[in-house]
């Protein structure tokens, strides 16, 4: 199929900024540029008026399958992504069976392949079983299609297991993606521990159960010369270490999800569950810092976290609710309120959903160049919107943006030179 858009605001961050057009034949960008000659048959989209940008990737997200699909499926999880804009996924490996080898990998591509929406990496298991303590089979995992290796949900606490893990994924060219969560520090916790929790009589995990792991694996990335790329930060302290050890010149990448630069532990006032997750909600300061990080280029990626848990499980008490929100279908317009608020030019805020996370995990992703895959994304960043949970292709409704009155909307979403979503069908 050919596609032609036409006269849309076209941003290929650092390539590209001004009004264009995008041409598509057989899965490829095939021109880019002003005033393109309309190829004959090819199907127009009209983009005036809007965005035009690579398709956007996240690094960090929870498809429940196998294992837990009355949350989410490969399918409903890829029909939010490109609801969302998101082109590209990377799947963490906490499902039942845990994503520690090679079958449970092609088991996943298998389910993409099918649902045919979204291109669907795997992310494999650190350990096996994600229990800490015997390193999965990296090599094997890496062959079968995963694009890093991760425990997420869990930390790998055991400091000699990490260095391990980090030697193996440098011979292997993938990066190491931590969680960073102390869990003694944490044990119990269900908030951000300060006043709020006190106020509130809910346990709380302090910021330092993030801030030593933090700090512990940029000490194993400098012994190592691993990429370590750092999942959910939230914390001042973590922003401070992940600039201080940039500027050292250590291999790595961080991310933030939009979450933790748009709301704060105050959200947990009325002990809405939709507020619980890992990391916490943190104070205001954490929030200013988060934001700092990412002006600045200390924050590289924004990810989403997508983390969809059924209703019934949020419905239980605060303390024994599960952690996570979901995050594909909100994430856009909660990246362009940075940009309405002067933290992120509209390039740097494309770019931190595109091609830098595609760089950080080594992805042939995140851009406008002629031949490269035919991923993109059409906004319209003016749109206002309510959001609507009830309306999401997540299988979960699990937001605590529920009602919020968002500015940008996904029109198009285009894989590999199809269609994948359109508001118009
Ligand atoms: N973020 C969360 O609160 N929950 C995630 C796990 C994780 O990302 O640590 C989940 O799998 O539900
Ligand atoms: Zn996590
Ligand atoms: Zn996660």
């Amino acid at each position: 199929m050919t596609i032609f858009i036409t006269g849309g605001h076209i941003i290929d961050p650092g390539r590209y900024n001004g009004v264009g057009d995008v041409l598509i034949n057989q899965g490829r960008i095939a021109a880019l540029g002003s005033a393109l000659d309309a190829p004959l048959h090819a199907k127009k989209i009209s983009a005036k008026g809007r965005l035009v940008v690579p398709g956007f990737v996240d690094l960090h997200v929870h498809f429940r399958e196998p294992g837990f699909e009355y949350k989410e499926t490969i399918q409903s999880g890829a029909a939010a992504a490109v609801a969302g804009g998101f082109t590209t996924v990377c799947c963490m490996p906490n499902t039942n069976p845990v994503n520690d080898n090679q079958a449970i990998t092609e088991f996943m591509l298998e389910r993409a392949r099918a649902a045919g929406l979204a291109n669907v990496l795997p992310i494999g298991a650190i350990t096996k079983g994600s229990e800490g303590k015997e390193l999965a089979e990296i090599g094997d995992l890496r062959r079968a299609g995963c694009v890093a290796i991760s425990d997420d949900g869990k930390p790998v606490m055991n400091s000699l297991v990490m260095r391990r893990a980090m030697e193996y994924a440098l011979a292997f060219d993938i990066p190491v993606v931590d969680h960073c969560e102390d869990l003694h520090l944490a044990e119990g916790g269900c908030m951000n521990e300060g006043l709020i929790s006190t106020e509130l009589g809910l346990p709380g995990i302090p910021s330092a159960a993030e801030d030593v792991m933090v700090a512990r694996n940029v000490a194993l990335a400098e012994l190592t010369g691993a990429r370590l790329h750092l999942a959910h930060i939230s914390t001042e302290g973590s922003v401070r270490m992940v600039r201080e050890a940039k500027a050292r010149g250590i291999r790595v990448t961080a991310e933030a999800c939009p979450h933790h630069f748009t709301i704060t532990e105050e959200s947990v006032r009325g002990y809405d569950t939709c507020a619980k997750m890992n990391p916490p909600l943190r104070t205001w300061k954490d929030v200013q810092a988060i934001k700092q990080g990412l002006r600045d280029g200390t924050i590289d990626v924004i990810a989403t976290d997508h983390a969809p848990h059924a209703t019934q499980e949020k419905q239980q008490g605060f303390t024994e609710a599960p952690f996570g929100i979901v995050g594909l279908e909100t994430a856009l317009s909660l990246t362009l309120a940075l940009v309405e608020e002067g933290v992120l030019t509209l390039e740097d805020a494309v770019a931190k959903l595109s091609t830098a996370p595609a760089a950080a995990f080594g992805l042939k992703k995140g851009t406008l160049a002629v031949g490269a895959d035919a991923d993109v994304t059409i906004v319209d960043s003016q749109a206002q919107w309510e959001v609507d949970p009830i309306k999401f292709r997540s299988k979960s409704r699990n937001t605590p943006f529920a009602g919020w009155k968002v500015k940008g909307r996904v029109c198009t979403t285009i894989v590999g030179g199809k269609i994948a979503f359109d508001t118009e069908s």
